[in-house]
């Protein structure tokens, strides 16, 4: 059954690489008008899940339904509706900033007129005008990259698909591309976003899908995922010459539940509890013991991912 609010439907995708099995009966549901965050470590097969929602890529088994249709290599209704900026710059050395924008366009809007407007408001958008008559050679990073967002964008489509668009990306550039994405957002378009930094997706998506393997571990909002953990704070101290028994004490301390100590940084694991932190500092201050920095965090999506897959997203 498909459902007209779903702007994509992903059902027991299967898809081999010879021996390698890259996607493992993933499910995904893309609701129309959110932003949907793919985040897994390198290799988890979030490009081969687009590639395969695109149908650029045959697959093994399962159904993708894009708008409530199936998506065929000959859909090109769909296409049309489709943006994708992939995570290499794709542009074509040989034409300037607007005739790369302009060719893009042209795919899919044969109407010069209309298409001259689209191409000047992708421009706007982006903030390239200055550099219509350039040569991509002659663009920095952050200019090239928003030159490939605007070749992928320019045609207005209803469904975008970001795919690691920051990667070896300068912060200030990075904050720009996440602003613009939001923005294209807020004018109605839904779009899927792949990455493997927590951050991005946490600042940026509604909800998030985690792969790991081919699989989908967990879905949901941020705050969704993170009540799905026991973990609620961990602290981290520096402090040196802990002994073995003051460790085990400190294991015997309440809502804790996990503990690492090594190169003079104790990382401390919470599950509920209001006053880990005091009960903390009262113990070092009976036993006398001197330490440095104290953090404390609340759960991010590394934690999520540590818990539910028992490494870091960041391998
Ligand atoms: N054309 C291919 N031939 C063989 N194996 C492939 C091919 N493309 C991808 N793979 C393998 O499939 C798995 C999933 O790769 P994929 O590129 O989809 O992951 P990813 O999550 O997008 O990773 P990254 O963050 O590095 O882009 C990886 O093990 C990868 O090595």
């Amino acid at each position: 059954m498909s459902n007209s609010e779903n702007a994509i439907e992903v059902t027991n995708l299967v898809k081999r690489y010879k021996d390698l099995l890259a996607l493992d009966h993933f499910s995904l549901t893309v609701k129309a008008g959110e932003i949907l965050g793919l985040l897994g470590p390198n290799g988890s097969g979030k490009t081969t899940t687009i590639n395969c929602i695109l149908s650029l890529l045959t697959f093994d088994k399962g159904d993708i339904k894009v708008f409530g249709k199936e998506m065929k290599p000959d859909s090109y209704d769909i296409k049309r509706e489709i943006g994708v900026v992939m995570q290499d710059v794709a542009v074509f050395d040989e034409l300037t900033v607007y005739e790369n924008i302009d060719y893009f366009c042209g795919l899919y809007i044969k109407d010069k007129e209309k298409r001259r407007k689209c191409v000047e408001e992708t421009m706007d958008f982006v903030d390239i005008a200055d550099y219509r008559k350039f040569l991509p050679k002659k663009l920095s990073g952050g200019l090239l990259r928003r030159l490939n967002i605007a070749c992928g964008i320019a045609h207005k489509p209803k469904l975008i698909f970001f795919d690691e668009p920051t990667v070896a990306v300068d912060p200030q550039s990075r904050n720009r591309i996440l602003e613009g994405i939001k923005r294209l957002n807020e004018e109605g378009a839904t779009i899927v976003y792949t990455s493997h930094y927590m951050e991005e997706v946490e600042q940026l998506c509604d909800r998030i899908v985690i792969m790991d393997k081919g699989k989908s571990v967990a879905v949901g909002t941020k705050e969704e995922l993170k009540k799905m953990i026991k973990n609620t704070e961990t602290i981290k101290v520096e402090v040196l010459g802990l002994t073995g028994k003051q460790i085990s004490e400190l294991r015997r301390q309440p809502h804790m539940y996990e503990e690492e100590y090594s190169d003079g940084m104790l990382t401390l694991r919470y599950s509920g509890g209001r006053h880990n932190l005091v009960r903390l500092m009262e113990f070092f201050k009976e036993h006398d013991i001197s330490f440095g920095r104290v953090v404390t965090e609340l759960p991010t999506l590394n934690d999520v991912f540590l818990e539910i897959t028992g490494k870091e997203l960041r391998d």
